[in-house]
């Protein structure tokens, strides 16, 4: 078996409204994340990113559809297992999922050991009550989470305790892969570090392997992820290694993405801050050609004709009809003309 905890090839999904319209939202996806590595995922509000997150995890239930691609968790297929298997396999157990404002969704007349009880019931019905109680307490305080909260509502914890619950209730089972979906949104700073930190403890600590970590802020990936893909229009319009894709990006978009951050990241200061002019194209009927082209400052004719061909440097991969070098030039060039905000 390969060291690929997760691979992903050619994936479509789609959602059909009630109008009989498809809306290609992850539109022939494809990336691998090794086992123990971070990948993150970032991209515009509409970009896909959630609805890759519910594909990943074989969410399929209308008006979200599968259409064609794979994916592979820890060697299986799950794309050729039934809904029964896929509950009792691999969810959880091989991936968990943390969807957007979770910690809004816990029931809030249920104790937080009664959400531990009900996947244990699931997943490991040999344990008696006091084991769960022993298995959560331990858990809790060794991720630096009073062994106190297991006996509160939700109502009573703040938002910020409120998030690290969750993530230690959906990875209670010591799933190989979490992805996250904006786990830190909505988050004072303080909030947002201790959970990145829990995030990086149940790493350190072997309860999950690898992390998918999904935010519309590119910079904050920085201090998280190994690496990262950027979503444009339900495509991956460029992957690399944090650290390329921050300080060295080549596709258009995700240079556009680093200069639209509201809050700069120490050490990322020299960054312009605006919003990306336009919108994206509707994924009902999406142009030919480069997606982003109309927003695209340097597009030109060839851009939006006949589809656009990933390019790969150094490891690293882009969706864009120039290269990295012409690249380069250009924006070290707007550098040049506009000067920076920061400095
Ligand atoms: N239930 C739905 N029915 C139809 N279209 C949908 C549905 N949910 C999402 N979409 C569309 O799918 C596309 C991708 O949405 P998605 O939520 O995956 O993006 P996102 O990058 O996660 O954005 P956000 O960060 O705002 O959640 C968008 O065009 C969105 O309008």
């Amino acid at each position: 078996m390969s060291d690929n905890i997760l691979e992903v090839k050619g994936l479509r999904t789609y959602y059909r409204t009630r109008l009989k319209e498809n809306v290609y939202a992850v539109d022939g996806v494809d990336f691998v994340l090794e086992e123990g590595k971070t990948l993150g995922v970032a991209g515009e509000s509409g970009s896909g990113k959630s609805t890759l997150a519910l594909s990943l995890m074989g969410f399929y239930f209308p008006p979200l559809h599968y259409n064609s691609g794979s994916i592979v968790v820890n060697g299986t297929d799950i794309m050729k297992l039934t809904k029964d298997q896929l509950r009792s396999q691999i969810l959880g157990r091989e991936i968990a999922y943390i969807p957007q404002a979770a910690m809004n969704a816990l029931n809030p007349t249920l104790k937080i050991i009664r959400f531990i009880e009900d996947i244990m019931k699931e997943h490991r019905p040999e344990l008696s009550a006091k084991e769960v109680w022993d298995l959560a307490a331990e858990r809790f305080e060794t991720l630096n989470l009073s062994s106190k909260v297991l006996n509160s509502y939700p109502n009573e914890l703040s938002g910020g305790m409120k998030q690290r619950t969750v993530i230690a209730i959906s990875t209670i089972l010591n799933p190989k892969v979490l992805i996250a979906d904006e786990p830190t949104s909505a988050l004072d700073v303080t909030s947002q570090k201790a959970v990145i930190r829990l995030m990086k403890d149940l790493l350190e600590k072997k309860f999950i392997r690898s992390l998918v970590f999904i935010t519309h802020e590119l910079p904050l990936l920085y201090h998280v992820t190994d690496d990262i893909v950027v979503m444009y229009a339900g495509e991956i319009v460029e992957r690399g290694t944090a650290q390329q894709m921050i300080f060295d990006p080549l596709h258009p978009y995700t240079k556009k993405l680093m200069g639209s951050i509201i809050v700069p990241e120490a050490g990322m200061k020299g960054h312009k801050l605006e919003a990306i002019p336009g919108a994206p194209p509707n994924l009902k009927k999406v142009p030919p050609g480069c997606r982003f082209a109309d927003r695209c400052e340097y597009a030109q004719k060839s851009c939006r004709e006949g589809k656009i061909q990933n390019k790969t440097l150094d490891g690293r991969i882009y969706r864009c009809i120039f290269d990295a070098r012409t690249l380069r030039e250009w924006y070290e060039e707007e550098k040049r003309t506009q000067g920076v905000i920061g400095r």
